[in-house]
């Protein structure tokens, strides 16, 4: 077979994070490349970072005899022996073809498809590491909920990444406790992808030999890219070569949709990146609802003021690129602030601070056993970004969020903080 007929090549995936939505992702990932040949290969690299463990003898997996079941072990050798990863995953078995590397270098070589899935504050440092060992046509997915934010001005990590590394990557977010999807209990989720028409239906030029066996011929700097604040990108993408399938919407969706992962793809990254982020810091101020013992209705308020100022946030930051719908209509949307404000760890750890009297940062390090909040940051971050723009008032409830975690207000005085002015 020649290396330039068509789809010789099949993508390579790996995806860079083991946390609880990093190992849950290499899960279904690894489950769907199986279930796909002709796309993917079968092995999909899930890079760790690498950390001493114990297996608990409470666990199914535990077996006195094993050598790595006695003392400290590197987290990587139990996966790949156990196939649990025991810190961030416990009691989900993983597919054998989901393969722990502790080498971020040698997990993205040759990688077509990258799937960054990590918590929001190391994701910069890692593409650093990353650049000039990925596939210069690599095509990225950002699983990460948060904004990178420097001073005044604000970006997704979907760019931050395709800038750092010269690709496209789109972003997945939805309403998704990681822990019920592990358990396969059914969910969905929202894919925003929508790179250049190059991989997908970008017509090859003609030749005076006939069609051109390789996508490559197209010029990319040509096709009209622009990131999420309407600003042409600084990316020259690579096209993929024809070898490869394209990595178009429809192979994404194979990659990622299971029955009871169901997965919907749109092309307002934007919007669904932005939705994953702030919801987070709603979920902290309805925590402290119901930390408080306030009740169903006050949570509920402060959801609904919570979803405005997250769909305003898009509109009046974002405007050229953000669907306003997505905040309503889309799983990366309300659905996900409802499910991280009933049952996710965000809420819970600001629930338990109000309940215990204790800052959250004490409450994450008692019971998340290295899982990592994002909520609280992404306060801080959000709140640098609205002081600069001038804007802290028209998004009460983010500035009270902020302005609480500080300690120069208090959750009691919620109702007040974000009544609107002239009311
Ligand atoms: N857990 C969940 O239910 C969901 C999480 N997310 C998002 O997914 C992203 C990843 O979160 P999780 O997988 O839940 O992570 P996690 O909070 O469960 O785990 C923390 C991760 O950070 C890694 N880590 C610790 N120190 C590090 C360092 N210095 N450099 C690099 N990595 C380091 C740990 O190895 C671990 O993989 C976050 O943006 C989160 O908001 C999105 C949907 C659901
Ligand atoms: O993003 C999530 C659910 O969609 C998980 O939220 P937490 O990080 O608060 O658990």
């Amino acid at each position: 077979m020649s290396a330039l007929t068509p789809f010789a090549k099949k993508h390579k995936v790996t995806v860079i994070g083991s946390g609880n939505w990093g190992s849950t992702i290499g899960k279904m990932v690894a489950e769907n490349t199986a279930e796909h040949p002709e796309l993917f290969e079968r092995d999909v690299q899930m890079w760790v970072y690498e950390e001493q463990v114990e297996v608990d003898k409470k666990s199914k997996i535990y077996d006195e005899s094993h050598e790595l079941c006695k003392g400290s072990q590197k987290l990587t050798a139990v996966i790949n022996t156990f196939h649990e990863n025991v810190k961030y995953l416990p009691d989900i078995a993983l597919p054998h073809n989901l393969v722990a590397n502790p080498s971020l270098t040698d997990a993205v070589k040759n990688s077509s498809i990258l799937i960054f899935n990590l918590p929001h504050q190391f994701i910069i440092n890692l593409c650093k590491q990353m650049r000039g060992h990925i596939l210069p046509f690599a095509r990225g997915i950002s699983c990460i909920k948060g904004v990178n934010v420097k001073e005044s001005s604000i970006s997704l990590f979907s760019e931050t990444i395709g800038e750092e590394l010269g690709i496209y990557c789109g972003a997945l977010s939805g309403a998704n406790i990681a822990k019920e999807i592990a358990a396969e209990k059914f969910s969905e989720t929202t894919i925003a992808y929508d790179p250049p028409l190059v991989d997908s239906q970008a017509p090859t030029p003609a030749t005076s030999q006939g069609p051109s066996p390789a996508s490559s011929h197209v010029d990319l700097t040509k096709l009209a890219h622009k990131d999420a604040s309407g600003k042409p990108s600084k990316v020259i993408l690579k096209p993929l070569p024809a070898e490869y399938h394209p990595i178009d919407q429809d192979t994404i969706k194979k990659l990622f949709h299971r029955r009871y992962f169901h997965v919907r793809v749109v092309s307002d990254v934007a919007g669904v990146s932005l939705g994953g982020a702030l919801k987070n810091v709603v979920a902290v101020a309805a925590g402290w609802v119901d930390g408080l013992g306030w009740g169903d209705n006050a949570k509920a308020a402060v959801m609904r003021v919570g979803l405005l100022e997250m769909r305003e946030f898009g509109n009046r930051f974002f405007p050229h690129t953000v669907h306003p719908d997505t905040f309503t209509v889309e799983s990366a949307g309300v659905a996900d602030l409802i499910t991280t404000c009933s049952g996710g760890r965000n809420h819970r750890c600001a629930k338990l601070s109000i309940m215990e009297g204790k800052s959250i940062e004490e409450i994450e390090a008692r019971e998340l056993n290295g899982q990592k909040l994002q909520g609280a940051m992404t306060a801080h971050e959000v709140h640098t970004f609205l002081k600069s723009q001038n804007a802290e008032k028209d998004f009460p409830l983010m500035t009270a969020v902020h302005n609480i975690l500080m300690g120069t207000e208090k959750a009691e005085n919620i109702p007040d903080l974000i009544e609107p002015e002239d009311e």
